[in-house]
């Protein structure tokens, strides 16, 4: 399918509307007629024939003429207006899916500015096209067809002169199509690339004000703003070569048919009236002439604008619904990786990695920084496809399960916390509109964010920004642990969820993670051993492979890597033994409202107090 097909289909629901109104339209066009042919018999019959009785009638008539057209006009600009609004609701919806459709990979290659700019200036462009040149170009095709056949009935010499104008007319056109495309095309880049940095600096506000980046942000923006403009200035350019030639065309129309019809009335050879009637067809020539130029450009950047959409969305998602996918409403948690690797273009991120989780375990994932921790769950929820090997979820190959039906039964709290411009409440019920507020409270009591929303000045009711601004890093986390928990889903990630809490808050989350956790599978990647210490298997990842398996006890017993980022994050073992007791004797000795809440303490606590 071209671009332009997949444009007409949206049209073609309208056909018979838009037949319709291109129907009105000539109609309007042929009683453009009326006036000037009444001129000339006025002048012929009446002012110099005598024959003043049939004025009134004529004037009658060409006011009823003037009234039809005018009405019928707006009746057809207004139904022009209606199918563009009509078209552009289904095209933005279509496209809004088709982003929504795709994978991680796209929005990897794609910028959010250009995106936006497929959903608005491009959409913008094609509005303006069905709204208004179609029909304008109709209609300036049909005036001038009607003015050039007039003008043969009343004289076909004269008509002959001015048909010379055709086909120059004709080619300085089509000059003009093909020199502005790459002019829009260039615009479309510019209008684009300015969105994208506008969105950035909107977005990342506040590490340019962090970074007192002001400036340096306004002089990016001058430099784009003038690449804008001066894209803008250079189609102009091109486009404004043509605008005196059309002029100069149709003042030649006016010139010819002022000299030769003058000629002819000097010679008896036409009447008077005949030429106020071919005079007053003039404009019907003159108009759509000086049109053109202006109808040429935004034909292009209307073809432009489809061209730009059509490739941004007509790129197949490389994940997508096998067929005879395979749905379940409920996984019980099954997940083998066999073999798995996973690879960029020539860099390998994940290298044969293999591993079993029983239904209601929890799995620690550590490891270095850009080690392929979250590439993992990635895989698993197929936001990427593996290049080697295979992931099963209950037994079933992912790539041949329900997207849908997979991702329904994960919870995934990711490590880069997006909340919705929504009340609190709306954000932890984003994946479950559809529950009770109990069960949001539950959800919020379970990631312990349940006391610091009802501080909040509207509560579960309070608005929060965007990206969640008014609310910590730790709460914000908190809100999306809440947000995956609600989902009660089968597979459970948290990616770095409690990273930005403090250690007596991960505990009391990590309580009462455990009491809930018998129904999930559950995955931590996290960075401090506190988080997965009490993991059924923990998984230490480096440079992409599994480096070492099996629960804290096992690791420890390595004395491999897990063991040296103990010994990094708790210090001295023996030296904890110690300060652990100490610390047990102090905090006994201080009255029940220690800041540790009773239990909750151990020895990693203490290894994080004392590192
Ligand atoms: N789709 C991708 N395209 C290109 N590179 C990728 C892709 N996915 C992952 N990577 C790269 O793979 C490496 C591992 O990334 P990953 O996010 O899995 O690390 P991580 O262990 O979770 O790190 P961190 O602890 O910092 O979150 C990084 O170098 C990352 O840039």
């Amino acid at each position: 399918m071209t671009a332009m097909q997949w444009f007409y289909s949206f049209l073609k629901k309208y056909r018979n509307r838009i037949i319709i109104g291109l129907v009105v339209a000539t109609i309007t066009c042929t009683l453009a007629i009326v006036n000037p042919y009444i001129a000339g018999i006025i002048v012929d019959d009446v002012i110099r024939g005598g024959n003043r009785e049939i004025l009134p009638k004529l004037v009658v008539i060409m006011l009823v003429a003037t009234l039809i057209r005018t009405v019928a006009r707006y009746w057809f600009t207004i139904s022009f207006e209606k199918v563009s609004q009509g078209v552009l609701f289904s095209m933005r919806d279509y496209v809004y899916r088709k982003f929504l459709g795709q994978d991680f990979s796209f929005y990897n290659k794609n910028r959010t500015g250009d995106l936006m700019s497929r959903q608005t200036g491009d959409m913008e462009a094609i509005r303006h096209f069905v709204a208004w040149v179609i029909y304008n170009v109709y209609e300036s095709a049909l005036l001038f067809s009607i003015a050039l056949t007039m003008i043969f009935v009343a004289d076909f010499r004269l008509a002959l002169g001015m048909v010379v104008i055709l086909p120059i007319t004709a080619w300085v056109t089509m000059k003009q199509l093909k020199s502005v495309k790459p002019a829009f095309h260039n615009i479309r880049q510019h209008f684009s690339s300015l969105n994208t940095l506008v969105q950035e600096n909107v977005s990342g506000n506040r590490v340019v004000k962090a970074f007192a980046k002001e400036d340096y942000e306004i002089e990016k923006f001058d430099v784009e703003n003038d690449g804008y403009r001066q894209a803008e200035l250079d189609a102009a350019k091109i486009w404004r070569k043509y605008v005196p030639i059309f002029e100069f065309l149709s003042n030649v129309l006016t010139v010819v048919l002022y000299l030769v019809g003058g000629f002819m009335v000097i010679n008896n050879h036409m009447s008077m009236g005949k030429l106020v009637t071919v005079s007053g067809y003039l404009w019907m020539l003159n108009n759509p002439l000086r049109m053109a130029g202006w109808l040429a450009n935004d034909y292009q950047r209307f073809v432009t604008s489809v061209e730009k959409i059509y490739s941004t969305i007509n790129i197949e998602p490389s994940i997508k619904d096998p067929d005879n996918a395979i749905a379940k409403k409920r996984f019980n948690g099954d997940i083998v990786f066999s073999h798995v690797s996973y690879r960029v273009e020539e860099e390998e991120i994940l290298k044969d990695i293999n591993f079993h989780v029983k239904p209601g375990q929890t799995v620690g994932i550590i490891g270095a920084t850009g080690s392929g921790k979250s590439t993992l769950m990635n895989l698993l929820c197929r936001f990427y496809d593996v290049t080697e090997g295979e992931i099963k979820v209950d037994g079933v190959n992912v790539k041949k399960l329900d997207l849908f039906s997979l991702r329904d039964n994960i919870g995934m709290a990711m490590q880069d916390v997006f909340l919705f411009s929504d009340t609190i409440e709306g954000n932890i019920a984003y994946g479950r509109p559809d529950c009770s507020f109990e069960q949001v409270m539950e959800a919020a009591k379970v990631a312990n964010a349940h006391d610091f929303i009802l501080q909040m000045p509207d509560g579960y009711d309070t608005i929060i920004g965007e990206r969640g601004v008014g609310l910590s890093g730790g709460q914000k986390q908190r809100i999306s642990l809440a947000r995956a928990l609600l989902k009660n889903p089968s597979i459970i990630i948290l990616d770095d969820t409690t990273s930005a809490v403090d250690m007596e808050t991960e505990t009391l989350i990590q309580n009462e993670l455990n009491s809930i956790n018998a129904n999930h599978t559950v995955f931590i990647i996290a960075h401090r051993i506190s988080s997965i210490k009490e993991a059924d298997q923990i998984l230490v990842v480096d440079e992409g492979r599994i480096v070492e398996s099996g629960n804290h006890e096992e690791l420890l017993a390595k004395k491999g890597y897990y063991h040296t980022v103990f010994h990094h994050q708790y210090g001295d073992f023996d030296q904890i033994k110690t300060g652990l007791k100490e610390f047990n004797y102090i905090r006994n000795s201080k009255t029940e409202e220690t800041s540790y809440s009773g239990g909750h303490t151990s020895i990693r606590d203490w290894g994080n107090e004392i590192g």
